[in-house]
């Protein structure tokens, strides 16, 4: 474990959730060429809800190698992986299914699991730890990204304000079936996972987001889900935002500019 803070946030502002599109394509391009040239390969994690039509910009990118992504899921919701709820099918609706990423190299729930949460919960870390633990022996996974939305609670993956999940230490993977958002069965990451990752970003656009990013940035005494996302150093926080997220903000603009 680290003794050395962790590094303050970076925060991206744009004009636009446009522009979030082709700055956090970039930005995911950098991470992926810096993972393969040091491992020969990527591991990201995805969510939900607003994320995935932010990552229009990988989408006939040339520079991206599909063929070296391994893919989980930050959270998911326990339901088929047909179901309008799936984050899988949000994923594959918006990116998956528009570029030649192999499909074993995407790690799903196992559905044959939805009936019992702690056995899906405890596959879904068996898939983590073949995918980490005999290539880089850590405790925890090293996530090269995990990208991240924010609730309007406050909420990230599936850690809600209050829940009992917010004080797990030792599971890579939890379950929880009392989701105050719909559906209310769901896995999801831990903090030892999100915050062992080299790199975290969360993307958060619109007025709507406006109030909880002032609470969760400007008052992390709160201890709102998403302001105890804070990388063990040399683990590195990237917020990208948009003005109309960021007008509440105390810091001034400049701060934000790339
Ligand atoms: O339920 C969920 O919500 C969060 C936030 O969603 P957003 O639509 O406000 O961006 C999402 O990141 C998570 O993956 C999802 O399961």
């Amino acid at each position: 474990m680290s003794h050395h803070p962790p590094n303050p946030p970076v925060i991206h502002s744009f004009a636009s959730s446009e522009v979030i599109v082709s700055s956090l394509a970039a930005f995911v391009v950098k991470a992926q060429k810096e993972a393969i040239d040091k491992k020969g390969r990527f591991t990201i994690a995805l969510s939900g809800g607003s994320l995935p039509k932010q990552l229009n910009g990988l989408v006939g990118n040339p520079a991206v190698k599909w063929d070296m992504w391994q893919v989980f899921y930050a959270d998911e919701r326990v339901v088929p992986l047909t179901d309008p709820d799936s984050n899988h099918l949000l994923c594959s609706n918006e990116l998956f299914n528009k570029v030649p990423i192999p499909k074993e190299n995407i790690h799903t729930i196992d559905v044959t699991l939805l009936d019992d949460l702690e056995e899906l919960s405890d596959a879904y870390e068996k898939e983590l730890i073949k995918e980490f633990a005999q290539k880089d022996a850590a405790r925890f996974p090293v996530f090269d990204l995990i990208l991240l939305g924010m609730g309007p609670d406050g909420h990230t993956a599936s850690l809600f304000p209050g829940h009992d999940l917010l004080a797990e230490e030792d599971r890579w993977v939890a379950y929880l079936d009392d989701s105050p958002k719909p559906p209310p069965k769901r896995i999801t990451f831990t903090y030892p996972v999100i915050n062992h990752a080299s790199r975290v970003a969360f993307v958060a656009a619109g007025a709507g987001k406006a109030d909880i990013l002032k609470a969760v940035l400007d008052r992390p005494e709160e201890g709102l889900p998403a302001s105890r996302v804070r990388p063990v150093f040399p683990g590195q926080l990237f917020w990208f935002v948009d003005e109309a997220a960021a007008a509440k903000l105390e810091v001034t603009s400049d701060e934000f500019k790339l």
